[in-house]
């Protein structure tokens, strides 16, 4: 069991479009020095960002916690493990997630670069006060499906379900 019980699928489309309403919030906020992006997940927007801002300077702090590529172990988050940091405290850069859940992973960081101004496309709000800026809320029961996890296959219809 998890406690997530809703399924919110994100397109390329959306995401891109979040992501560049992301860099014009941040782009008010500047002038930055540079991104970090938390890897895996804050690559792509980190991507996004970088470009839409002119921002050339990009690092990475690398961060172990849920586990598994899919399914039900991937919404299960373990003991929080750091491949690789960054120096400084952060002051002048954005750090950058995909997304923010119960907020362990953004403690973390915040951790390790307390002046950087931490961002995120999505928020559920047991993380949210850790957030900066993010774009958009979601309920907490809810698990965000990335375009880059997902591919196109048959969807049942409705009706079919219903009749289960
Ligand atoms: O707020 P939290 O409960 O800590 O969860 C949020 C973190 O979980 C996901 O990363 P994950 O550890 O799954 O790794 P990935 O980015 O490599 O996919 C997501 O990209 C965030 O970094
Ligand atoms: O809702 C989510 N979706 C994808 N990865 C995640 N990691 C923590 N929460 C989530
Ligand atoms: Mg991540």
């Amino acid at each position: 069991m998890t406690p997530y019980s809703k399924d919110f699928p994100v397109s390329w489309e959306e995401l891109h479009r979040n992501a560049r309403a992301l860099s014009w919030r941040l782009l008010e906020q500047g002038p930055w020095k540079g991104i970090i992006a938390i890897t895996r997940g804050g690559l792509v927007p980190a991507a996004i960002l970088c470009r839409e801002m002119d921002i050339r300077l990009i690092d990475t702090i690398c961060i172990v916690s849920y586990s598994g590529d899919a399914g039900e172990a991937a919404m299960k988050q373990g003991e929080l493990s750091v491949l690789k940091g960054v120096e400084g405290d952060g002051e002048g850069f954005i750090l950058i997630d995909d997304l923010v859940d119960t907020g362990r992973t953004a403690q973390k960081v915040r951790d390790m670069l307390p002046k950087a101004h931490f961002a995120t496309i999505y928020a559920k709000p047991a993380g949210k006060p850790l957030v900066d800026t993010f774009v958009t809320e979601v309920s907490q029961d809810t698990w965000i499906r990335f375009p880059w996890d997902m591919e196109y296959t048959f969807s049942t219809p409705l009706a079919d379900r219903h009749a289960k």
